[in-house]
């Protein structure tokens, strides 16, 4: 079988080369780089030197616990995704992990989405480092072998939901304070077409329509509705309910779910790894943009005023928001003031 994955891999798959190939056996596992040469990784733990990321290993099932732990939002900081990648590489090395359920230990927040800091007021190096590594980061998790549940504990606004899509399936905690979506437009700035892919993927054209023009942020249960999410519990529900969808995920054989998994999304993982390099020009280019960089200071500091000054809104006014939910958005607090 491992025989087969490569082939798969190496030919009728070449983009995938990079996303990670697993073989069972006593010398280690098989990664295929880029270039489709082999390199021996051998077995190893999962410590994360800062602990941003807490991995908890069931050795019995084979399933790993990660949960993203930087307070006080668990924001996409350059060192946060790249230990993110360290871990999800061992992860996925480790013949006898065979299951991944992403979570957050920050309460109320599963991921704030990229750091706004990495993309302000930064030189052009900086902002190519850190568009690789979120580049990298939805490679490895799209890309995964492994079976991937979301544990959704808390709001999960851009690249928060982006990890989220990442998923094989999604179960996000019922509370109406929580909002999850693609909200980059009312940022002032536009989801990459991988972000859009991804989505796209999961919730059909109109609905991707709608959402990201309008950066729309959804409650679980608009989410549930939407397909943007599969399942909703109670919080205290979240963990039990993930790991057992997870037994039902891993009842399939694995091969023959890697490679359904592979056969449907390796067309979106490719439209990235054709283009990686002119997509991080791109990125410096639209971000560096006086304009750009204007609308994300002025997205940043109402994040704080709105903390300083402003009360949530009330429900009432909450309700004239209709299905599409701004609630947490700073400019929509800040419109209702002025
Ligand atoms: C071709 C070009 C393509 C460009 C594409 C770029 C793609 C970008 C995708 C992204 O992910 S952009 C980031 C979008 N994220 C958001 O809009 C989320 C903003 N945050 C919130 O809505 C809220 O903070 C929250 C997550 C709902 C949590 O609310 P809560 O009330 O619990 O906490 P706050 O008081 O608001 O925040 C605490 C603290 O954290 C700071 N912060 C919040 N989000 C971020 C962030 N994304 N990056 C960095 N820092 C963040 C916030 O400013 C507060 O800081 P303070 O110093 O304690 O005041």
């Amino acid at each position: 079988m491992a025989a087969v994955l490569r082939k798969l891999i190496q030919g009728r798959l070449p983009a995938l080369a990079g996303v990670l190939c697993r073989r069972s056996g006593n010398e280690g596992h098989l990664f295929l780089n880029s270039s489709g040469s082999t390199l021996m990784q051998p077995r190893c733990g999962y410590s994360s030197p800062t602990e941003s990321v807490i991995v908890e290993m069931d050795k019995a099932t084979g399933v790993a616990l990660l949960k993203l732990n930087i307070p006080p939002v668990n924001s996409l900081s350059l060192p946060l995704l790249t230990e993110l990648a360290i871990v999800l590489d061992k992860l996925e090395m480790d013949k006898h992990c065979r299951g991944l359920i992403l979570t957050s230990a920050v309460p109320n927040i599963f991921s704030a989405g990229l750091n706004l800091f990495d993309m302000m007021d930064k030189p052009n190096e900086h902002y190519s480092e850190f568009w690789r590594a979120v580049q990298e980061i939805w490679i490895k998790l799209y890309g995964s072998s492994l079976a991937n549940i979301a544990a959704i504990n808390g709001s999960s606004p851009a690249g928060g939901c982006l990890l989220a899509l990442c998923s094989d399936y999604r179960i996000m905690a019922n509370n109406p304070h929580f909002t999850i979506g693609l909200n980059e437009t009312r940022l002032g700035i536009v989801a990459p077409f991988w972000f859009k892919d991804t989505l796209l993927n999961t919730v059909g054209k109109r609905t991707t329509e709608i959402s990201l023009n309008l950066g729309a942020l959804y409650s679980p249960t608009e989410a549930l509705s939407l397909h943007l999410v599969d399942r909703l519990v109670p919080e205290t529900q979240l963990l039990s309910a993930a790991t057992e969808e997870m037994g039902r995920w891993l009842q399939v054989p694995d091969h023959a779910r890697q490679i359904t998994k592979s056969m449907i999304r390796k067309s979106t993982l490719e439209g990235l790894l054709n283009q990686r390099e002119a997509d991080i020009k791109n990125f410096v280019e639209f971000i560096s943009r006086d304009s750009i960089q204007k609308s994300l200071q002025f997205y940043a500091q109402s994040l704080q005023k709105q903390k300083q000054h402003i009360h949530p809104p009330s429900s009432s006014c909450r309700q004239q928001i209709s299905s599409v939910t701004f609630a947490r958005s700073p400019w929509y607090s800040l419109i209702q003031r002025s």
